[in-house]
């Protein structure tokens, strides 16, 4: 079967994809461009191809002193950052493509490359991206020279990215469903804008993909209807997997792919010595048909060995130690785990402030009921319990960053629960209730009822991981080095985990042996703080002294 991407019937300029500068967008043809702000500083330098800044990253070390005293000592560290410039034509594959998240961003994707306006009862209502922190969100700059006002600019254009206008959308599907009648399936979009995008959306079909009962719930087996043969893992799917990768890349004409996988979320894998412990021998697994490698593990090998950056939308421990072990080797990028969308992503910005602000939250109650096929899955103890790990574990730093609320290894009551029923479909129905203790033994609870449209929140994050992995992959760094000039091939990249993929992650995968943050703010300013670096901006530190120093 063809790999499939969807045409695009909206204006363009012969290949179907704008590269019109004068709105700050960036050429997707290739053409080095540059943010539309200059940075004036002799740690700065532009040319054709690249920016490179110079930059000082100044932290605080610790140690402990005499008579139980703390020593703090300043530390910086000078480096060297390189950012290509030349915006790639980029392709992104999901594993999923038939799902709900998978239909919704792609019909959402050409709504806004087309410019389309639909009926609904409130009236018109536009293409948009609200909810994607990089098409929809702004960073401070600097300060107005003669306004002392903040200057704020869209994320989008502090470096330059893809714009998911341009994002050639493809990927595979345990389900054969063409995308138009996976979107009727999905019921997630608007009729009339249904029909704005039906055309191009049933011109796609996804690929066939792989299939291993055990991992997902059994009441999935009914839409199994496009499948590569084998039941479990094994080479022949890598190579397969591998092959859709380079057909998708060549019948595009693309420069690169980004795989993303939003299908079903998995049971956990056991982890177990001698067969996903390493890279050799999850590869050793996988040649033998070990029946504990997951599906979502064979996409991440084969995505690795084929150097497409791979992300996982979903819970499960994709990323077995062996599958990390294999990225490193062979410096591919890997992400995740589990789009944070609605109930999380509240909770990750509501327990930072309650701890922040100095109250003890002794109890989480987390609920929530939907009726999607994420749910149906779900409504599986073995795929909920992963869920509940993602959902559960994501306020252990904020707890354990507050030594004065809270003594060692001690933390808040924390349940959750999902209900599956059918008749809310998407519109997840999420209740919270927060309690903690306050002043002279006094109690605080906060009530929440959060209607999350799982879908539409969950798709422009799918975009986030999307534009900000493919950045990174254009992103090198070294320690500056004085003296003898060093030239570019002592520049690396990131790390082969992509942590600064957090804000858009329940469970943020980290390089082994460094810490987890799920605070919300922070994952949001390391974001914004590594691209200011990389074009030798400080980080915003939000001090003002210039409105408190006169
Ligand atoms: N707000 C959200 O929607 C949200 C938030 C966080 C995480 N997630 C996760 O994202 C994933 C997708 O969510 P959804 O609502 O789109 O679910 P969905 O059930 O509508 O879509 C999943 C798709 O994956 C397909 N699939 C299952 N196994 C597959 C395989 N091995 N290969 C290829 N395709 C396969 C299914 O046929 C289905 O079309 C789920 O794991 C969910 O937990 C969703
Ligand atoms: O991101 P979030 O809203 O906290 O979590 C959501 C869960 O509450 C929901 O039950 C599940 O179906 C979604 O996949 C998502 O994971």
């Amino acid at each position: 079967m063809a790999p499939h991407a969807e045409t695009d019937a909206g204006p363009a300029n012969g290949d179907g994809h704008h590269n019109n500068n004068s709105n700050g967008r960036v050429a997707a043809n290739g053409a080095a461009t540059r943010p539309n702000f200059v940075v004036n500083s002799p740690n700065v330098v532009y040319s054709d191809a690249d920016i490179r800044s110079k930059y000082t990253y100044r932290t605080t070390m610790v140690t402990d002193g005499e008579n139980g005293t703390r020593v703090v000592t300043p530390r910086e560290t000078v480096y060297d950052f390189k950012v290509d410039t030349k915006v790639p034509k980029l392709g992104v594959m999901l594993v999923g493509l038939g799902g709900n998240n998978g239909t919704t961003v792609t019909a959402g994707i050409i709504a806004n490359r087309r410019g389309l306006v639909w009926d609904t009862r409130n009236g018109r209502q536009a293409a948009n991206y609200y909810g994607s922190v990089v098409m929809g969100s702004t960073l401070k700059l600097g300060t107005d020279t003669k306004t002392l006002e903040d200057v704020n600019i869209p994320f989008h254009d502090v470096l330059p990215m893809v714009h998911p206008n341009d994002l050639v959308i493809g990927g595979w599907d345990i389900s054969g469903m063409n995308l138009a009648d996976a979107m009727d399936r999905a019921k997630v979009l608007e009729p009339t804008l249904k029909s704005l995008v039906r055309k191009e959306l049933a011109a796609m079909v996804p690929l066939p993909s792989i299939y291993y009962p055990d991992f997902i719930a059994a009441n999935q087996e009914d839409r199994a209807d496009n499948l590569i043969p084998g039941s479990k893992a094994c080479l022949a799917h890598v190579e397969q997997i591998r092959k859709d990768i380079r057909d998708f890349k060549a019948a595009n004409n693309l420069d690169k792919i980004i795989v993303q996988w939003t299908a079903n979320t998995e049971r956990f894998s056991d982890i177990i010595a001698g067969v996903n412990d390493t890279a050799d021998n999850l590869l050793k697994a996988i040649e033998t048909g070990h029946e504990e490698v997951s599906p979502s593990t064979v996409f991440a090998v084969a995505c690795i060995l084929e150097g497409a950056p791979f992300i996982n939308g979903s819970p499960q421990n994709t990323f077995v130690p062996g599958a990390i072990d294999l990225a490193e080797k062979h410096g591919a990028f890997i992400g995740g785990d589990d789009f944070k969308s609605g109930q999380t992503k509240m909770k990750s910005a509501l327990v930072d402030f309650l701890i922040n602000a100095g109250i003890k939250l002794t109890s989480i109650a987390s609920y929530n009921h939907l009726g999607n096929n994420d749910g149906k899955n779900l409504s599986s103890h073995r795929q909920f319990r992963s869920k509940e790990i993602s959902k559960s574990n994501v306020v252990d730093d904020m707890v354990a960053a507050n030594n004065v609320l809270y003594a060692k290894d001690e933390h808040p009551d924390h349940v959750v629960v999902i209900k599956y029923i059918p008749a809310v479909g998407d519109s997840k129905r999420a209740m919270d209730e927060y309690s903690g203790e306050i002043f002279l033994g006094g109690h605080q609870t906060i009530s929440i009822t959060n209607v999350c449209e799982d879908s539409l929140l969950a798709s422009p994050l799918i975009i986030d991981l999307v534009v900000i992995a493919e950045l990174m992959t254009r992103i090198q760094w070294k320690l500056h080095s004085d003296g003898t000039a060093q030239g570019a091939k002592d520049y690396k990249s990131f790390h082969s985990v992509l942590s600064v993929l957090s804000y858009m992650l329940k469970a943020p995968l980290t390089p082994p042996g460094t810490p987890v943050i799920n605070a919300l703010a922070k994952q949001r300013a390391a974001l914004a703080n590594i691209f200011r670096a990389c074009v030798g901006l400080e980080p915003e530190s939000d001090m003002t002294l210039e409105h408190k120093l006169f």
